[in-house]
This record gives structure tokens, C-alpha cells and sequence, in this order.
């Protein structure tokens, strides 16, 4: 199929024609543009790599080295950048040290899921390297891993002494060397590689050589073995050179590489399919001072996805849903205080916009179309958000007034929808709320003329300058006829709550049949609704529940 492009503005919903050059420059499907400009998993953003402002010259400008823009560190640059947070920056090694074993345990809870991969060991070394992995285990333990640890050269001060207490009032177990089963894969999902950072230098020495070769002999990424467990090096790649990696080929092949503060030179060498940076607390002194090109984390995380994105395996993707049992006998009567319920769970579990549903409708052609939009409003009367009234949307419910409306809860495992027929909200109440909106986008709304073509995104940035000069005395910005709400007043709910091997909960509620009809009088929540097929009070049924495929 040949695609022809419409690119849509970024400030308000209308589009703007691309050039025809660019398709041409670009010949490629929707589908493979896609799958090229997006190939890392959902929770991988794009990287933006920010720099120091004067580049890359300087005293350190030599020894920097910089690969697709992020920098890599020597040896001695590491150390020294470790020296400077630690003096003059007025950072404690403690501190650091927590927030790079909070690093490396939410870079592997972001790769490896405790569902699958949930028993840990923990191999830390005698310097801080080591404690990183045991700050690590400690959070690993809180996100929900069975971590253990050996940790057979124990430091005595007080930093390590306490990070141990720590571990073992978590009832963390400890193990020897010895107490290691000669072969690790039966006995653990993920094997944390603690032992050396980048102060390692020479030969491993007894008995992190032989820990070492543990991990060697048990796994090597590029051979397909089933299950092996997976190696996650903290900084540097145990037994590897800082700077050159790993020399003779026989060292340590990690399925992933956390680099701390910003990557080392072997770094360079690791070609695992999961390369993370952690340690957000480089200030910008300090990437001034070193000339340093690091990556922006996303949002609040601690870590971020650097190196070369994974290859995909679409067809491999999924996830294992594990929730409480969601049971006929715990549901409300009606169903919108369970949404209510389900709906505060959401904001509980500070999920991003837990109003955001896919709209669907559908025009007289029956052709059905899906977007977003946010929910504004729930009460007895119905679902209520707001849009454009000449949008595709608005078209569509004004030839056929039925939609559908789904909430997807990430996180909680949930998804409701929510089926009715639709009506405009009064010009009252679309007024009240158009004008608790901010400024910018009561002006966006007059400026869109959502879902049609527009010569350019200037031209929307053009009015809508030219509207927010007009309307910069604080006065009333008078709503425009075209945008106002709707009101879906369901006649059909279902809850679902993902369960493992896809044998989900699903809870229906339909509109009781009183004496053979079905009761249409609004408001449909003075009735009670019925949840197919089980007895008074209230009637349930779990549709489709042991269909392993739903
Ligand atoms: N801002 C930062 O940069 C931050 C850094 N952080 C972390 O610190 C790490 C660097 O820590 P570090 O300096 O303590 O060094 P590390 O490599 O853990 O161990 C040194 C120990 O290993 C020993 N040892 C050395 N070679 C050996 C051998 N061949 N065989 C056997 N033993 C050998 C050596 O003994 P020695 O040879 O000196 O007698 C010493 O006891 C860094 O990579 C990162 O993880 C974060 O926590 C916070 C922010
Ligand atoms: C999370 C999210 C929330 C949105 N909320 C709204 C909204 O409340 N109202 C709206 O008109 N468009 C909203 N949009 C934009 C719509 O998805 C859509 O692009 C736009 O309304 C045009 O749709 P149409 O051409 O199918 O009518 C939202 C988009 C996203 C991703
Ligand atoms: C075009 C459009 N209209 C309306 C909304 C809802 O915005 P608000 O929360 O300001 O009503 C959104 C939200 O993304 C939107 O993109
Ligand atoms: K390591």
C-alpha cells in the first residue's frame, strides 16, 4: 500500500501538510517508520543527549572520548570525578553509593520484571562497587526480588557494617563462596556483578577470580540457552580493563552494563542488548568541568537507556498479569461506584492520566475511529469530556450517537469499558468549564479547527499569538460555538482485571430486564444493574472468563 502523509501540529489538533519530498526522501510504510523511529520498548524513552555548552575542549578534552555523543571516561578521569563530588561538591560517599544501588535496581526492574526474573544474587565486591550492589539487593527487596548475596571480603567500616544490618534485618541471606551451587542457573534469575568498579587494575585475586569464572562458564549471551540467568554488571564488567574491556575475549559477557555517573572507556566494548546509565546527581559543574555529553533521564527516573536500542522480537512481548482475584461477591451493586473505586485505585497507584479513554465512534459509513480523550467528569448522568464539535469525533456522534469508551490502568492490570449513547453537554456547562482551562488552551481551542488541514504549524502559531496579544488584559476569552462537551450515558459496562495464563476477570453489567423489557429510563443508575446470569441482589456473570485467548 502507498501512504500518502498528513503531520499533525503539536499545539492544537488540526494538520498540516508535509511536502511531498519528504515522503519521497523517506520511502517508507507508516509500519516501518514506526518500527525504525521507535525500536526501544514502551518504557524506554527517546534519548536526548545533553552537552556542556562549550563542547569538548578543555583539559580532560583529550581523554574524553565520545561515542553517538555521550562521553566515556578513563580510568583516572573516573577517579577524579569521584574525588571533585566527594570534596568540593560536598557529596558523601554514602550518599552517592545509595543512589547508584538505587540505579542499578531500577534499570534491571525496568528490563527484568519480578514476575520472571525474581531471585537475585547479589556478588559484591571490597569496594564501593561492591557496596553498590548492596544497596542495590536492599531495593531490589523493597521492589519485590528475592535477593541474596555474597559478599565474601567485607569491608569494616561503618558505611559497609551498616548496609549489611541493613540486609540482614530484611532477612536477606548471606552466602559464602562455598555455599554457591557449582552451578548458579538453577538457582537464580538475575546474577549482579559487584565485584570491581573502576579502581580494578591487574589480575582478579582468590576468590573473585573464581567468582569471576562462575559467571564466564555459565552464560554467554550470544549462545540461546534456556534458562540462564542474566548477568547485570554494576559500572564496569568484573575482570574487564577499564579502559580496553575485555582484552583476551574471555571475561565476562553481561546481558547488561549500568555505567555510574557516565560510562567508562570499556564501556565501549560491552555489546549486550541492555546498556543503562545511573547516578542522577552530576551537576552541572561537573559536566562543565569534564566536558561531559551524558544523556537526559526521563522524568523522575534514576536511570536511562543508553547505547544502541534492542533488537524487538514484537511477536515476543507480553506480560504476565498477576492481580488480586477480582470476584462476583466483591463487586458494587452499581457500576459506577465501582468505576469510582477503580478509579481512585488509579490515581492511588499515581498512574499518569488515569482520565485518559479511547473514544470510538463511528459515522454513518460504520466505519469505526478510536482517540483519546479525557474523562472530565463522572456522575450519575454519565461520562462527560470535551473536544471540538467539527472534529472527526464530533461529525461521527452527531450521524450516529452511540460510543464506546475504554480506560486502560497499566500497572493495576485493569481495563473498563464503558458502552451508551451520546449527548452534548448544555452550552452552560461547557462554558463553565471551558473557562476553568488555562489560558493557552482556551486559545488553542479557538485556534484549531481540529481535524482539518492546515498549510502549516505557523500558521497556527501565527493566530495563535495574534489571539493571545488580543486577549493579554486577563478579560474573559469567549468559548468558541464549535468546542463544548459530551455526555456518554453508559448501557454497558465491563471490568477486567488481567489474571495469569490469560485466564482474566471479566465482570459485565447490563441494563436489568424488568418483566421482559429492558429498562431505558434514565438515569440508568437508579437501576440496578445486572452482572449477567448469578441470582439477586445482584446478578453477575464473569463473560468469557476461562477463554485462555481473551
Ligand atoms: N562518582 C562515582 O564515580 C561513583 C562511584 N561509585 C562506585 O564506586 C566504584 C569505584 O569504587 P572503588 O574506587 O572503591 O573501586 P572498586 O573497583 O569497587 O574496588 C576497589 C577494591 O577492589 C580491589 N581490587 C582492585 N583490583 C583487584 C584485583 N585485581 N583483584 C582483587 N581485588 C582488587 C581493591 O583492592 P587493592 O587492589 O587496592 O588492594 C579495592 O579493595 C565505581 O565503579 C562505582 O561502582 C558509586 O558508588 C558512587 C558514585
Ligand atoms: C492523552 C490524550 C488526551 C486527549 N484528550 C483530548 C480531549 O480531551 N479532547 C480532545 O478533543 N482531544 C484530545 N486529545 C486529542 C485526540 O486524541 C485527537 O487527536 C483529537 O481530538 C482529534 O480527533 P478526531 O480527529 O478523531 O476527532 C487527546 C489526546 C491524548 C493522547
Ligand atoms: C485537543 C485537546 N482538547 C482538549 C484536551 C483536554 O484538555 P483539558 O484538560 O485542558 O480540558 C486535550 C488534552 O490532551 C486535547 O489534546
Ligand atoms: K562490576
Amino acid at each position: 500500500m502507498i501512504w500518502s502523509l498528513l503531520g499533525q501540529a503539536p499545539v492544537s489538533l488540526a494538520y498540516y501538510k508535509s511536502s511531498l519530498s519528504i515522503y519521497k526522501t523517506k520511502p517508507s510504510t507508516p509500519l516501518n517508520r514506526f518500527s525504525s523511529g521507535f525500536p526501544a520498548p514502551i518504557s524506554t524513552p527517546a534519548i536526548r543527549v545533553f552537552c556542556s555548552k562549550s563542547g569538548r575542549v578543555g583539559s580532560m578534552a583529550s581523554s574524553v572520548q565520545n561515542q553517538g555523543s555521550i562521553s566515556y571516561l578513563t580510568q583516572r578521569e573516573a577517579a577524579e570525578v569521584d574525588e571533585t563530588l566527594m570534596g568540593p561538591l560536598g557529596f558523601s560517599v554514602d550518599q552517592l553509593m545509595e543512589l547508584a544501588g538505587l540505579s542499578v535496581a531500577t534499570s534491571i526492574a525496568e528490563v527484568y520484571k519480578p514476575s520472571e526474573y525474581n531471585r537475585v544474587l547479589a556478588i559484591c565486591g571490597p569496594g564501593n562497587n561492591g557496596g553498590d550492589g548492596l544497596v542495590a539487593a536492599r531495593h531490589l527487596y523493597h521492589f519485590g526480588y528475592k535477593p541474596f548475596v555474597c559478599y565474601p571480603k567485607r569491608t569494616q567500616k561503618p558505611l559497609y557494617s551498616g548496609l549489611v544490618t541493613q540486609l540482614e534485618s530484611l532477612s536477606i541471606p548471606f552466602l559464602s563462596v562455598n555455599e554457591l551451587p557449582m552451578d548458579l542457573s538453577k538457582d537464580f534469575d538475575i546474577l549482579v556483578d559487584a565485584m570491581f568498579g573502576f579502581s580494578f587494575h591487574g589480575a582478579p585475586r582468590p576468590p573473585f577470580d573464581e567468582l569471576i569464572q562462575k559467571l564466564v562458564n555459565l552464560h554467554n549471551y550470544e549462545q540461546v540457552q534456556q534458562k540462564s540467568p542474566v548477568i547485570v554488571s554494576v559500572d564496569i564488567p568484573s575482570g574487564w580493563h577499564v579502559e580496553e574491556g575485555d582484552v583476551g575475549g574471555e571475561g565476562i559477557k553481561p546481558d547488561m552494563l549500568v555505567s555510574l555517573t557516565a560510562p567508562k572507556l570499556c564501556a565501549k566494548k560491552f555489546s549486550g542488548p541492555h546498556h543503562f546509565l545511573g547516578g542522577r546527581f552530576v551537576p552541572p559543574a561537573i559536566a562543565e568541568k569534564y566536558k561531559l555529553c551524558l544523556p537526559q533521564y526521563p522524568g523522575t527516573s534514576m536511570c536511562v537507556r543508553i547505547g544502541k536500542p534492542p533488537q524487538i522480537d514484537i511477536s515476543a512481548l507480553r506480560e504476565n498479569y498477576i492481580s488480586p482475584e477480582f470476584r462476583e461477591d466483591q463487586v458494587e451493586a452499581d457500576p459506577l461506584d465501582l468505576f469510582r473505586k477503580w478509579f481512585d485505585d488509579a490515581m492511588t497507584a499515581g498512574l499518569k492520566e488515569p482520565n485518559a479513554m479511547a473514544l470510538s465512534t463511528t459515522g454513518k459509513d460504520g466505519k469505526p475511529s478510536s482517540r483519546m480523550v479525557l474523562l472530565k467528569g463522572v456522575d450519575k448522568g454519565g461520562f462527560v469530556w470535551y473536544t471540538n464539535y467539527e472534529s472527526q469525533k464530533g461529525r461521527e456522534l452527531s450521524e450516529n450517537p452511540h460510543a464506546s469508551l475504554l480506560f486502560y490502568w497499566d500497572g493495576l492490570n485493569r481495563q473498563v469499558r464503558v458502552e451508551g449513547s451520546v449527548q452534548k453537554v448544555s452550552e452552560e456547562e461547557s462554558e463553565q468549564y471551558f473557562h476553568s482551562r488555562p489560558r493557552g488552551s482556551q486559545i488553542g481551542a479557538i485556534v484549531s479547527k481540529q481535524s482539518t488541514v492546515v498549510p502549516g504549524r505557523h500558521v497556527l502559531h501565527q493566530q495563535y499569538k495574534e489571539l493571545e496579544e488580543k486577549y493579554s488584559n486577563e478579560g474573559l476569552i469567549p468559548k468558541p460555538k464549535h468546542w463544548g462537551g459530551y455526555r456518554l450515558q453508559p448501557n454497558r459496562f465491563e471490568f477486567w482485571q488481567g489474571q495469569t495464563s490469560r485466564l482474566h476477570d471479566r465482570l459485565e453489567y447490563s441494563p436489568q430486564e424488568i418483566d421482559g423489557k429492558r429498562s431505558s429510563s434514565p438515569p440508568w443508575f437508579s437501576q440496578t444493574f445486572q452482572l449477567t446470569s448469578i441470582p439477586l441482589p445482584i446478578t453477575c456473570k464473569k463473560s468469557k472468563q476461562i477463554n485462555p485467548e481473551d
